[in-house]
């Protein structure tokens, strides 16, 4: 499956992205030149979404390398770019796997190795949507889709993970439309995920978070279909906050609630999503929207970025190696060994 818009480019010695917190009013292109550039993207959540971090955490390790090529700042870059946020681990991995790639190049080359990483796993990443999204299909029943914050071509530069489920299932003639929550405070459904939607031709119907528990237990969705950011080894899972939300109402109401995430986003390092670190964002982002504001100034606010829906909430983790079924501790780590195992083989 083709990602249906581009939203990444290596051009060495830059590194260009769609600016998301200009959308879906302005399609504005960064031109990324250096580290502090980059962090100041990834914490303003210009960039944004589990998978793309992955490969801006890359990127992060190849403008260094074009700035000094020595293993100590390159080592130093790849842990600043993998730190700027918290919770997506794909982040830190893959600035790490790129830190490696390049080290593993004569100094002079390393720059060259790093931009040569970073494409290759973005082809990588845009592969893996396709697989995830076919086995996806085969696993979400018929019908309309409720999904949260932004899981589409913007939070991978593939075809999405969640969301490329409901493109999938909207080609195959199994959903109608797919239902959006809006994702308070930054909007990521109803800017970012609604865009999408209709630039694909595919019926989004936008709701208010606190509208989604009488939306699931109205009868109207087959199932909620999200991403996430980190997979402990127990299956808790961290996602945007509302997900945790989701997956209790769709539990009382007997709907299934899957997980859609490349294999890259477990943490056996997790062993259960206690351990998982949770992103707290400002008051100011609950307090108003850009330059608006409607809470009093100095008001305090409880802001994380994500919440963990435990394991046994989940019904299904949909992978680019297929569907991970509980009971989870015993299946995500016969997947992770599989996936060790082949790794050791190349
Ligand atoms: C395929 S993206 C999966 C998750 O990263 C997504 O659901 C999410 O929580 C993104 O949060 P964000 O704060 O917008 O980076």
């Amino acid at each position: 499956m083709e990602p249906p818009l581009e939203v990444i480019r290596f051009e060495p010695p830059a590194l260009r992205v769609l600016d998301q917190s200009r959308l879906p009013h302005e399609e504005r292109w960064l031109d990324i030149r250096d580290i502090d550039q980059l962090e100041e993207a990834i914490r303003a959540l210009r960039v944004r979404g589990a998978p793309l971090l992955g490969l801006c955490g890359a990127a992060g390790v190849a403008l260094a390398a074009e700035a000094d090529a020595a293993e100590a700042p390159l080592r130093a870059a790849a842990e600043r770019i993998g730190s700027a946020r918290p919770t997506a681990v794909e982040l830190a991995t893959g600035a790490a796997a790129c830190r490696d790639a390049a080290l593993a190049a004569p100094e002079r080359e390393r720059a060259a190795a790093a931009w040569a990483f970073c494409a290759a796993y973005l082809r990588r990443r845009q592969a893996e949507d396709g697989a995830l999204a076919r086995h996806g299909l085969s696993a979400v029943p018929p019908g309309d889709v409720l999904t949260h914050c932004n899981t589409g071509t913007l939070a991978t530069g593939g075809a999405g993970t969640a969301l490329g489920v409901v493109r999938a299932a909207h080609a195959a003639g199994r959903l109608e439309r797919c239902y959006v929550t809006e994702t308070r405070p930054l909007l990521q459904g109803a800017r970012l995920t609604a865009w999408e939607l209709l630039q694909s031709g595919i019926p989004a119907v936008l709701l208010p978070d606190t509208a989604a528990a009488a939306l699931i237990l109205s009868g109207s969705v087959a199932a909620v279909v999200t991403g996430a950011d980190r997979i402990a080894a127990n299956g808790d899972t961290a996602n945007k906050v509302g997900t945790l939300g989701l997956a209790l109402a769709a539990a009382r109401a007997g709907v299934p609630f899957f997980i859609a995430a490349p294999t890259s986003t477990f943490d056996p390092a997790c062993r259960s999503g206690a351990e998982i670190p949770i992103e707290f964002r400002t008051a100011g982002e609950v307090g108003g929207y850009g330059d608006a504001r409607w809470a009093p100034a100095g008001v305090e606010a409880w802001n994380p970025a994500f919440d963990v829906t435990p394991a046994d909430l989940i019904t299904g983790i949909i992978t680019e190696r297929g569907v991970v079924r509980p009971p989870y501790p015993a299946a995500i780590a016969a997947l992770l060994r599989e996936l060790q195992l082949e790794a050791a083989q190349r």
